[in-house]
């Protein structure tokens, strides 16, 4: 693949003959092109009570997962925990759920780490795992130097080397960072990145995003379920959403009736699902995602330390937030 400097100095046309050329050595073409529209749960890890990875009891939840429509499993997305796992399980965790995904559905894996080198390595091993694709976060501990300049160079760089397609993941209430706009619009361009999940919540920005990189073959994903409908609204072809763990037929529903132009009991069912996403994400985050899969039937349990467990007071709060929208 070519350095970012000379793909930007191609002509058009030129890219194109290159694209097309990478395709093919990559062993997909644009008539194959990787279609993400649809539902993707970012799935949590279970542990066991000693903190291991409680492999039996994902695929318990991934057997629950089969049943319902979505397009595809996230795995190792912020919901996963990954910081929190070494690169072992990382990759592990994505050959279990490798070896259980029904044909057909996508198997998107979170390769993104600190650096551009262990990012690139972390990608073939995901790749060599069975990810379909990789969802690359942004680097973000020198967030201050964490520039366009810098995050396209990064990005660049792994989507060269990556075997499987790239999408972006920019989710600036964990990382304190967003992808900036000018760097998401030239990092659209690249042939081996065929998106972005944006967690922000910025519609305005989802529909800059969508205009910007019309002529492209880039696709945004919805970061979050509060904002799924608006993200449809603004040309979103799906969405990654914590939520889908433990309300994933009424996410895929949601998704039927943006797609099919049922606006206006898409827009009754949106508003049930952002008090208890807000719940589950931003107020009281992951240990409030697996509290509230147990009441949903999933194994969801601890988290691994240092995330704490609810207290009393917040799980009450989760359970006010699901039930007085009718879930629980
Ligand atoms: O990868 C994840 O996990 C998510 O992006 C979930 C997201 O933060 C949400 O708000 O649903």
């Amino acid at each position: 693949m070519l350095c970012a400097r000379v793909w930007r100095a191609l002509s058009p046309l030129g890219r194109g003959a290159h694209l097309s050329a990478w395709r093919q050595t990559l062993n997909y073409s644009s008539a194959a092109r990787l279609d993400l529209s649809g539902i993707y749960p970012p799935i949590g890890t279970p542990f066991t009570d000693k903190e291991d990875v409680d492999y039996q009891k994902l695929e318990e939840n991934l057997q629950k997962y089969a049943q319902i429509p979505f397009k595809g499993l996230v795995v190792q997305g912020s919901n996963g925990e990954y910081p929190y796992l070494t690169e072992e399980e990382r990759v592990e965790v994505v050959r279990t759920v490798r070896r259980s995904l029904p044909a057909g559905k996508l198997l998107m894996a979170g390769s993104g780490c600190e650096s551009t080198r262990a990012t690139v390595q972390l990608t073939e091993k995901m790749a060599a795992a069975g990810a379909d694709a990789v969802l690359v976060v942004t680097p973000c501990f020198y967030k201050g130097k964490m520039d366009s300049r810098a995050l396209i160079q990064h990005f660049t760089k792994v989507a060269d080397c990556s075997p499987v397609p790239v999408v972006l993941y920019s989710v600036p209430a964990n990382t304190g960072l967003e992808l900036p706009l000018d760097a998401t619009v030239e990092l659209a361009q690249h042939p081996n990145i065929f998106g972005l999940k944006d967690s922000g919540g910025d519609i305005t920005r989802i529909g800059l995003i969508v205009h910007k990189t019309k002529t492209q073959d880039f696709q945004v994903l919805a970061g979050s379920a509060g904002f799924l409908m608006a993200a449809y609204c603004v040309g979103a072809v799906g969405g990654v959403c914590a939520l889908a763990n433990i309300l994933g037929r009424e996410l895929c529903e949601l998704e039927r009736l943006c797609v099919s132009g049922h606006w206006e009991e898409a827009r009754v069912l949106q508003q049930r699902l952002i008090e208890p996403n807000a719940t589950v994400t931003r107020k009281l985050g992951v240990p409030a995602l697996k509290q509230a899969m147990e009441w949903f039937g999933f194994h969801g349990g601890a988290c691994r330390s240092p995330l704490q467990p609810l207290t009393e007071a917040e799980t009450q709060q989760l359970r006010r937030d699901f039930s007085s929208n009718g879930w629980l």
